[in-house]
């Protein structure tokens, strides 16, 4: 199976055109409003209707209310949620039962301590997006170009798809695929020019780095 890719915190046309033109599964969009890859609606679906069919659109909300996940549903078409904040195990459920998408859950990870989470997650949601714990204070729960030590999950049996993600970068991703095994993974800021401006080289060059440690049978 080839690796499959997430480009997050898409915010114009060509970052769409480059992320399909480099052979992504997916792209993602953030609906947070202190993140420099916030999107309105309005954009969104601007946005959303640019997307190729093929190339699963995400939606990154974070602790959103039904209210929010309502407008969100209303305007811009979409493939999977991407719940990216404290949503406890039962919020998970509530979200996939009451949306009818499919749901990919965060979990943070800094040490041993939190690989509990993921069992708890796995039971509920479709996806878990395995991404490292931001620090203490941190304006954004994700997206902050940070990694974890992907030793703590190496080996790792999982029941449901998994994505890595935190701190990627073209020039880590081959072997953050080799030391988890992940079969998926997601970036935002390894390919990014300035903070919140994707980079169409960038994007290319780690689909490619990614691509190319996909194991050929
Ligand atoms: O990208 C953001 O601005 C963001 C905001 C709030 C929550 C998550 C966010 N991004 C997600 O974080 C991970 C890792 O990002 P990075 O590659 O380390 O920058 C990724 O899943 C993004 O989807």
């Amino acid at each position: 199976m080839t690796t499959r890719i997430k480009i997050c915190g898409l915010g114009r046309p060509a970052d769409v055109a480059a992320c399909a033109a480099a052979g992504a599964a997916y792209v993602g969009f953030v609906f947070f409003e202190k993140s420099p890859r916030h999107l309105s609606l309005d954009a969104a679906r601007a946005l959303a209707m640019e997307v190729p069919l093929g190339l699963a659109k995400v939606a990154l909300t974070v602790n959103a209310d039904d209210a929010a996940l309502d407008a969100l549903m209303d305007q811009v078409p979409l493939d999977m949620l991407q719940l990216h904040g404290s949503e406890t195990p039962e919020r998970v459920a509530e979200v996939r039962d009451r949306f009818g998408l499919p749901v990919m859950k965060a979990v943070g990870i800094a040490d041993e301590g939190d690989l509990a989470m993921l069992e708890d997650y796995m039971r509920l949601a479709d996806q878990i997006l395995v991404d490292a714990k931001p620090p203490k204070g941190a304006d954004l729960p994700g997206g902050n170009g940070l990694a974890f030590d992907w030793r703590l999950i190496a080996g790792r049996r999982w029941s449901v798809p998994w994505m890595l993600a935190g701190g990627l970068t073209p020039d880590n991703v081959a072997e953050a695929i080799r030391l988890t095994g992940a079969k998926q993974v997601d970036v935002s800021s390894g390919v990014e020019s300035a903070r919140g401006v994707k980079d169409a080289a960038l994007i290319k060059q780690f689909v490619a780095a990614a691509l190319d440690d996909t194991p050929k049978l």
